[in-house]
């Protein structure tokens, strides 16, 4: 059976004045339909490109493509024209952001806006587009879909009016216009307050089981793929370290980075144990390491892993490690 998506030895750099930066570094992640992936990482490791990605909305140039695919339902969308990928957006992968605000309009009403882009979505598939009357139908549709109340208020509100995490929903609601079978969500919950994060990841959440969405949800947090998804991958520095159950990762990190990152989770039911920091930073990616990219933060690291970057392998069922030293 083809996977939903399939990332296949995907390199992507960016022409920069300083020189070529490496920003992935040869990713292979499957994700199946319906499945839950979540993408965790430290700050500059690649997610946000990654999730770009897969909807063509990296800058090119700077960016490029150095080799690779990226399948969706077997279709290598590297090599879409712009028309193919305006009808993939939307609604087969659709893609929430970090920070509502800056995707809606400050000008216009929410109705506008939702009934603008299900028109604007008619089109890019090709089909006629709906009289507005339908559009803010389906956009009043959508809007209780998400949990808010009053949507035909709410259509004649302006984005102001909303809270951040009223605003985030719109948004979702409108990722969902087109029945989308992939929702891609860089960092959905990190621009909101503590109490509406969890609301609007348990909505995320209900919402995938609901329709049977496939997910693929960035985030810095751990917490976060804990509660979302049922599998994560663990990139460093343009790789994925290692990628397994989100349980088994959580209870029982394998590669010495992503025992790290759970290291550096405070541990709330022993306040005293201090949480314990990756040494050092990420490296540049313009002269990024050799070998593996993570050896001089390493605990473990050796010659071999000065030389050689070691290739990602299946070590347990459903479990692999790009890590010369990783044992089951
Ligand atoms: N338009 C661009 N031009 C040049 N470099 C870029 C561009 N966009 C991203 N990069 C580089 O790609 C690398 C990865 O960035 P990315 O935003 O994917 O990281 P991230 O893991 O998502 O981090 P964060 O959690 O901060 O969003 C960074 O080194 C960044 O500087």
């Amino acid at each position: 059976m083809t996977a939903l998506l399939e990332i296949a030895d995907y390199r992507l750099a960016f022409d920069t004045f300083d020189g070529t930066a490496q920003v992935l570094d040869g990713i292979d992640l499957t994700l199946e339909a319906g499945g839950t992936l979540g993408i965790v990482g430290e700050t500059g490791c690649g997610k946000s490109v990654l999730a770009r990605s897969l909807m063509a909305l990296n800058p090119m140039p700077p960016a490029r493509v150095v080799s690779g695919q990226i399948r969706f339902r077997g279709s290598d969308i590297l090599g879409m024209s712009d028309r193919e990928m305006r009808r993939l957006r939307g609604r087969a992968i659709s893609m929430v952001f970090q920070d509502p605000a800056s995707y809606l309009n400050p000008l216009l009403a929410i109705g506008t806006q939702m009934e603008d882009a299900i028109r604007g979505q008619d089109a890019a598939v090709g089909e006629r587009q709906r009289p507005r009357a339908a559009a803010r139908a389906r956009a009043a549709e959508l809007l209780a879909a998400v949990g808010l109340p009053e949507p035909a208020r709410l259509l004649d509100s302006h984005p102001h009016q909303l809270s951040g995490g009223m605003r985030q929903r719109v948004l979702i609601a409108m990722a969902l216009a087109g029945d989308p079978v992939l929702l891609v969500a860089d960092e959905p919950t990190t621009a909101l307050d503590v109490t509406v994060q969890a609301q609007v990841l348990a909505l995320i959440a209900r919402l995938v089981a609901e329709r049977g969405l496939a997910l693929m949800l960035i985030t810095h947090d751990l917490g976060v793929v804990a509660a979302a998804c049922a599998r994560v991958a663990v990139m460093y520095a343009g790789t994925v370290v290692e990628e397994a159950a989100t349980a088994d990762l959580l209870s029982r990190p394998l590669h010495p980075y992503a025992r790290g990152l759970i290291a550096a989770v405070p541990d709330l039911d022993h306040p005293e144990r201090r949480p314990q920091g990756i040494a050092g930073s990420i490296p540049s990616l313009i002269t990024p390491p050799r070998g593996c990219r993570f050896h001089p933060r390493c605990p473990v690291a050796t010659e071999r892993c000065r030389s050689e970057k070691p290739l990602r392998r299946e070590i347990l069922p459903g479990r692999s490690i790009a890590c010369h030293h990783a044992t089951p």
